[in-house]
């Protein structure tokens, strides 16, 4: 079993026990485990990583306390097992979540059955990126992956720990594994796996006990193939992250054809050009060259405005009223949301940016023209809301396609009974 060395300075040590301290439901190779500290980190440490945690939406997490959060902590390094053997994935983990991982791990979602991308150069320079091998259509499955590392979010360890913990991790992956998983890109050259790890980390949640000071949901990931994907501000695809399979998949946001380069976002695409530049040098360490950000000076600002506008899309309740309060109120004309959602359309089409609820902005015109009971356009969006769905969704496709064949089992049909608009049924 690997034996993690000592730190004998800073708030924390690390001291390996007994790999069989905690029961794993998880089928998985010897685990190694390391108890947390006794001391805090300093205080401006905690201050700053307290405002940093709590200030993440996506962390969700506005009461974190770093000296709480670590003091709870014992890590194991454990190995997941597949079924079929075909892929391994080190883990870092809290026990507690470890003893929450999937068991056993089911096979992932079916990948897609020809080959649908490959791996090479960019020809902007960017290193590697992924590339359609062939048309993918909206909501195409590209591809779906098992992560190969996962360790927490926040790792409550001195510098010196973390590298030795790296290393023993990268230790537990076989030797063709660890190959590829050292050839990943590393955006802060000299930072050696510490650099690999952020620089190719994919965000996803696991599930964590319901305990007082848990681990947070978020954790990073770190795949071969999905990690090469490239960041641009108007995306051509998305990461999904399914839980219960233990993997990841890629799917198309819009039509790719052969041979473009599949992108996602890194970052927040609503805020300005200014932001994400600063974002993405500052955690990528490169400057953005996609085709929104070399956009000529107006162009940008038209976009920046766009952005903005969609970024407060849903919470403008003032002016853009609720469905209910749309349906009961018949001083509010009959188009009002309906054409508050074709705006943000056109915006995301404009942008390029699927990646933001485009489905939910369709979803909400086919829902208006069904409160209206109008039997033509009603069928019509409800047409492309089908279309936009990721191609595996089959129960929600098949429920759609009865609301088009037959409107009036619509859930909300003619709920908007003062409109003076078309009635065609
Ligand atoms: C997760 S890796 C992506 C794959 C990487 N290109 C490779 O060769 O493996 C992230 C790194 O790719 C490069 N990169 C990604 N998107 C880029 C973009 N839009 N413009 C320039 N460089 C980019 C940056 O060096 C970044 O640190």
């Amino acid at each position: 079993m690997p034996v993690a060395t000592t730190s004998s300075e800073g708030y924390f040590t690390y001291e390996p026990s007994s790999p069989t301290s905690s029961s794993s439901s998880c089928p998985s190779s010897p685990s190694s485990s390391y108890r947390r500290p006794k001391t805090s980190p300093p205080l401006d440490v905690c201050v700053q990583i307290n405002a940093d945690i709590r200030a993440n939406p996506t962390l969700n997490s506005p009461y974190f306390d770093l000296g709480g959060h670590i003091m709870n902590r014992e890590y194991c390094m454990q190995n997941i097992i597949y079924p079929d053997e075909t892929h391994e994935t080190a883990t870092l983990l809290d026990v507690g979540v470890r003893d929450l991982l999937p068991a056993p791990v089911p096979p992932p979602v079916p990948p897609p059955k020809s080959r649908t991308f490959e791996i090479k150069e960019t020809p902007q320079k960017h290193g590697l990126g992924m590339f359609a091998a062939q048309n993918i259509p909206a909501g195409g499955l590209v591809a779906v992956e098992h992560p190969t590392v996962i360790l927490p979010y926040v790792l409550g360890v001195e510098p010196d720990c973390e590298a030795e913990l790296y290393a023993e991790l990268l230790g537990r992956l076989s030797a063709s594994t660890a190959e590829r998983f050292l050839s990943l890109a590393n955006c802060k050259p000299g930072s050696s796996l510490k650099g690999i790890m952020n620089t190719n980390a994919v965000a996803i949640a696991l599930d964590v006990p319901d305990v007082p000071h848990a681990e947070l949901s978020t954790h990073r990931a770190v795949f071969l193939n999905m990690s090469r994907c490239n960041h641009s501000c108007s995306p051509n695809a998305a990461w999904h992250y399914d839980s219960p399979s233990f993997s990841l998949s890629l799917e198309a946001l819009r039509p790719i054809e052969a041979g473009e380069e599949i992108t996602v976002a890194y970052i927040t695409t609503t805020c300005s050009a200014a932001e994400r530049s600063a974002r993405l040098e500052a955690m990528y360490n490169f400057t953005c060259s996609c085709t929104i950000c070399s956009l000529p000076p107006l162009a940008l600002a038209q976009s920046d405005a766009a952005r903005a506008e969609l970024a407060v899309f849903w919470r403008h309740s003032n002016r853009i009223p609720s469905f209910e309060a749309w349906c009961r109120d018949p001083r509010m004309g009959d188009t009002v949301l309906i054409d508050a959602h074709k705006r943000a359309l056109d915006l995301i089409e404009h942008e390029g940016l699927q990646v933001l609820d485009y489905g939910k902005h369709l979803d909400a015109i086919a829902m208006g023209y069904g409160a209206l009971r109008n039997v033509y356009l009603f069928r019509a969006w409800m047409w492309r809301a089908r279309e936009a769905r990721p191609l595996g969704r089959l129960d929600a496709a098949r429920v759609m396609q009865k609301w088009i064949r037959e409107p009036e089992t619509f859930p909300v049909w003619g709920w908007r009974r003062f409109s003076r608009g078309p009635r065609s049924s």
